[in-house]
């Protein structure tokens, strides 16, 4: 079992592998069986479904399997199974989000499992919770897929949700399955404030620090490297197919007084953007307070990219990036990076910047 956990933290690229996540990971393969090569489990439920399809089992084959035997009993009051789940909640509010992966929009099958796609859906929501300042207590999952997709496809994505689920604190207490031209995936995320107020986008003060916390721009070096098909670089393009967003910096951020919160979905100029709208100030970014790692680095130099582009413009990194009072201690892991001013919009060392911002989902 101990080499199983290995291979598989190496598959999912928990670069940060430690007892937390290797005991999650075993918690789902004592769910699964045995795990294939490309992280799917292949003998799920005890059955060997290798070349099944979704259409050959059905609709509640599939459903059978991706709720048989999963529940976090932490966060989950009842499981999926009956017409809705019941979730704790225990500050009497629940923080809720929704975002959704799309097939070849968002993921590619020939450069991610469905385990990296499973967890990068349940990543991607559970940061924007945890971006309130708040922690996850549960997710639903609404997962589109053609009748010809193969069953030990819907089972890693399964695995995958599971396991960023679980590295989140929380279970998937529902969901929904349809059939679809290709693969869509929206997860609903629910948090819990502990009984804090939410942090949001609109209280940053003019004077404030703006800080981060995560790694930025290394999911659009990974992209880049794997649209141009070079080799190497495998932290970066590990890091595109799984965000690792730390949860629990937002809920110590929002206790140290942070005075606005967003994760960094479409990049850090645009997200900050946001803040700066919401709280009607301006940030100015101060790039020597970035050091770029040698391999996002060296990446950079082999494809012809300013390394700013993706640090500044990169998006699905799923880090943190908000502001705090100047007088205020930053928690564990967050950085300064920058200044709240008077007026608006973003700049970058004191002028305006010429590069992307952010992805903006309708410009292609
Ligand atoms: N179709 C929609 N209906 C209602 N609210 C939406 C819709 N799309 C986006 N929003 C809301 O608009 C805000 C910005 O959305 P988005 O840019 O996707 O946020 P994020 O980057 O945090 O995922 C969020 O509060 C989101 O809930
Ligand atoms: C095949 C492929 N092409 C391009 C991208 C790049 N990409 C897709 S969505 C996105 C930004 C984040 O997605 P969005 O749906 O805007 O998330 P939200 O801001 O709502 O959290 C980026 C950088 C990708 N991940 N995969
Ligand atoms: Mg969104
Ligand atoms: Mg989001
Ligand atoms: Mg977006």
């Amino acid at each position: 079992m101990a080499e199983v956990v290995r291979n598989c933290l190496e598959r999912f690229s928990v670069l940060h592998a430690d007892a937390k996540s290797t005991a999650a990971v075993t918690k789902v393969l004592a769910r699964t069986t045995t795990i294939d090569r490309k992280g799917a489990s292949v003998i799920g439920n005890g059955e060997n479904n290798h070349d099944r399809t979704v259409g050959d089992v059905g609709e509640f084959g599939v459903i059978d399997r991706v709720t048989r035997g999963r529940i976090h009993p932490d966060t989950t009051v009842l499981g999926p199974g009956d017409d809705a789940a019941i979730v704790a909640a225990p500050s009497g509010s629940v923080v809720a989000t929704t975002d959704m992966l799309v097939q070849d929009r968002h993921f590619r099958l020939d450069w991610s499992s469905p385990v990296d796609i499973g967890r990068k859906a349940i990543a991607q929501n559970g940061a924007d919770i945890a971006a309130m300042g708040a922690r996850c207590t549960g997710f639903l999952v609404a997962l589109g897929c053609p009748s010809d997709t193969p069953v030990s496809v819907t089972d890693g994505l399964t695995d995958g949700l599971w396991l960023e689920a679980e590295r989140a604190g929380a279970g998937i207490v529902g969901g929904d399955l349809v059939q679809t031209a290709s693969i869509v995936i929206s997860v609903t995320a629910l948090g819990d404030l502990d009984g804090r107020p939410a942090v949001l986008r609109s209280g940053a003060r003019v004077g404030d620090v703006v800080a981060v916390a995560g790694r930025l721009g290394w999911s659009a070096a990974g992209l880049a490297v794997l649209d141009a098909g070079i080799d190497g670089h495998e932290a970066l393009v590990a890091a595109h197919r799984v965000p690792c967003p730390d949860y629990a910096r937002g809920p110590a951020a929002a206790l140290a007084g942070a005075t606005s919160l967003t994760d960094v979905s479409d990049g850090l100029l645009a997200d900050l953007g946001h803040i700066c709208d919401a709280s009607t100030v301006a940030i100015d970014v101060d790039t020597s307070r970035f050091v770029p790692s040698d391999d996002i680095a060296s990446a950079a130099h082999r494809l012809g990219v300013p390394v700013f582009d993706w640090i500044l413009g990169g998006g699905e990194d799923h880090a943190f990036a908000g502001t705090f009072p100047a007088d205020s201690e930053l928690p564990d892991g967050w950085i300064a990076i920058g200044t709240v001013g008077e007026g608006s919009g973003v700049t970058v060392d004191g002028g305006t910047y010429s590069g992307t911002p952010g992805w903006s989902s309708f410009s292609a």
